[in-house]
């Protein structure tokens, strides 16, 4: 199996005087159809790694070491890419969902030419073919009336629709990886397992790999088939999802699992047993 994605001794630090490191020296690779889970506590680096193989990061952040994308044969380092390379990259190679739908879709233009741009820039599509790849787009991601859909602002459409339509856009350019940062955090409980199943099955319907970033650690369970752990910009270790949620080898892996399982011991396994009480 060949790589997707070889993240090599990445730094991101404040430019500056104060020059703060905020992730130091990480490295990891992806294998192409692999899930790759990100945790560790809020500000341990996740998001900027993230950010960081989608060339987004800008001033005052700056990226050191290499982050090489396979693209057909050849590879394309986001660290030191330029704009005009990684526009060509960004969608078509690598795909993102953000814990905020608002943060990759514009407020001011119809769904249904958000939705065009990557099918008509990446796939060359035109005219009718291109109207109905829009709405096969919305239909694929399950929103009911995708015509309606199609016609509406951003802002006309809930939470959880909003989450699908950036789901979307980051799968219309068919990307072979997907990067999700906590993707249902900021959803409704009510239709956070429906974005995800959807996520999951996007996924592995189209054999992409993912790198997905979340503090849900049963949902990690479920989704990655490897984890990656992080604390203060480093990488405290990673290895295969049974044994770092299951054998974790450092404290600071045990801890977050033990709190995740301290959180399932308050629930009662069945909802309604508190009632019947
Ligand atoms: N634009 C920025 N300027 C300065 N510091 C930043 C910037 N973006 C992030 N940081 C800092 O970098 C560190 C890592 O942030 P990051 O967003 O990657 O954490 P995270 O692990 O994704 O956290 P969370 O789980 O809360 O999303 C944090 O200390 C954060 O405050």
């Amino acid at each position: 199996m060949s790589d997707i994605l070889a993240v090599s001794h990445l730094g991101v630090h404040l430019d500056g005087p104060d020059g703060r490191r905020l992730v130091d020296d990480v490295s990891f690779d992806l294998a192409d159809g692999q899930r790759l889970g990100v945790i560790g506590e809020s500000g341990s680096g996740k998001s900027l790694t993230a950010l960081a193989i989608l060339g987004l990061l800008g001033h005052p952040l700056r990226a050191t070491g290499s982050i090489r994308l396979a693209v057909g044969d050849d590879t394309v380092d986001t660290v030191s890419a330029r704009q005009r390379r990684l526009d060509a990259v960004r969608g078509s190679v690598v795909g993102a969902v953000f814990q905020e739908p608002l943060a990759s879709l514009d407020p001011l233009m119809r769904i249904g030419a958000q939705l065009a741009w990557p099918l008509r820039h990446h796939r060359g599509l035109r005219g009718d073919t291109l109207r109905a790849a829009v709405l096969d787009a919305l239909a694929e991601v399950q929103l009911a009336e995708p015509e309606r859909i199609a016609r509406s602002l951003i802002h006309e459409v809930s939470g959880g629709q909003r989450q699908r339509v950036a789901i979307a856009l980051a799968l219309a350019a068919r990307p072979r990886l997907l990067i999700a940062d906590e993707p249902t955090t900021a959803l409704d409980v009510t239709v956070q397992a429906g974005v995800l199943e959807l996520l999951q099955s996007a996924v592995r319907e189209r054999g992409m790999s993912l790198v997905f970033i979340s503090h849900d650690l049963p949902v990690v369970a479920g989704i990655a088939d490897r984890v990656l752990v992080m604390r203060n910009g480093r990488v405290v270790e990673v290895g295969e999802t049974r044994q770092i949620l299951g054998a974790p080898r450092e404290d600071y892996t045990r801890t977050l699992v033990g709190a995740s399982r301290a959180l399932d011991d308050l629930l009662p396994s069945d909802p309604l047993e508190g009632d019947r009480a």
